[in-house]
């Protein structure tokens, strides 16, 4: 039978390859070591479960991570101050923030604090904004992970209809920037969306990001398409996607699995952006 995964896993673990060789070249000839800062703040299980994925990734390149735990109480004005000695600190070429943050924190006032020479999510609205004009300097890393696997796999973009299904600051609205920069024909849906059928049953490639497992079923989609499932919820502890695989496997062309699709991408990408940090300082 034909394999019709997406295997983003096994891509992610060459580029991470890749990424360990550069970092050797940038040690040895400009003692240089790339330096990523993750700050996650309260103790949400998935989160800290992602933020230990980021800091393995990190020390399996070569590069130096530091992680900030910090106490849900914390203020605002502290996470800013933490911040701001980041930015000034030089052994730190990438800050990230692990979203969602308590309700008491402003995500935007945070994104917008971040230097954006170190901005390596690319939320800052400078970054956002110039990906929207098509000059991106730090793409998000979900969004670039997407579109890193299916260019791999050379599934064809241009004049494609994709659906992108959620439309997060994070996921779906870069997500559809960066997929019309492709010259695909570009949806975006979301939970107010009449008559969701309707556009998934035309997608060519259907992104599915809202975080609701098992959402996306088989009556719901084009035969042949290509499914690309960011979903990222953890049910009984396991990590479960917003497509449900076994009900739409037999009728895709080609599907991302859940885990081992998507996710691993974005944890690349966010190594990537790190690198890049380094030679764009
Ligand atoms: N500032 C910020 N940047 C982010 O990039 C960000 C964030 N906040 N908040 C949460 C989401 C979620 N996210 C994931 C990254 C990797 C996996 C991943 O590696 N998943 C593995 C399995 C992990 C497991 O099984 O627990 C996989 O899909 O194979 C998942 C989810 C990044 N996010
Ligand atoms: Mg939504």
């Amino acid at each position: 039978m034909k394999n019709k995964l997406l295997d983003g896993k096994t891509l992610a673990k060459q580029i991470r390859a890749e990424i360990s060789q550069k970092c050797k070249d940038l040690k040895r000839q400009a003692g240089i070591i790339p330096g990523l800062a993750v700050v996650i703040v309260g103790d949400d299980p998935a989160s800290h479960s992602y933020v230990r994925s980021k800091e393995k990734a990190c020390f399996e390149v070569g590069f130096y991570s530091e992680v900030h735990k910090l106490e849900k109480s914390i203020t605002q004005q502290e996470l800013l101050q933490l911040i701001k000695q980041l930015n000034s600190n030089p052994k730190i070429n990438g800050i990230l923030v692990q979203l969602p943050l308590p309700d008491h924190i402003d995500e935007n006032m945070i994104n917008e604090n971040i230097d954006p020479k170190k901005d390596i999510d690319g939320f800052h609205p400078i970054n956002l904004g110039n990906l929207f004009l098509n000059r991106p300097n730090f793409v998000p890393c979900t969004p670039k992970g997407i579109l890193r696997l299916l260019k791999h796999y050379e599934i064809s973009i241009e004049g494609k209809n994709v659906v992108v299904i959620g439309r997060s600051n994070i996921v779906g609205k870069p997500t559809a920037a960066l997929f019309l920069h492709e010259n695909a024909t570009v949806t975006l849906c979301h939970s107010k969306t009449e008559d969701l059928e309707m556009y998934t049953k035309q997608a060519d490639i259907l992104i599915v990001a809202v975080g609701r497992p098992n959402f996306i079923t088989k009556d719901m989609i084009k035969e042949g398409a290509i499914i690309i499932d960011a979903g990222t919820t953890k049910v009984n502890n396991k990590l479960t996607g917003d497509v449900d695989f076994d009900d739409v496997y037999d009728k895709v062309e080609k599907i991302t699995p859940v885990p081992g699709g998507v996710g691993p991408m974005t944890i690349a990408m966010l190594l990537e952006n790190t690198l890049e940090a380094v030679l764009k300082k």
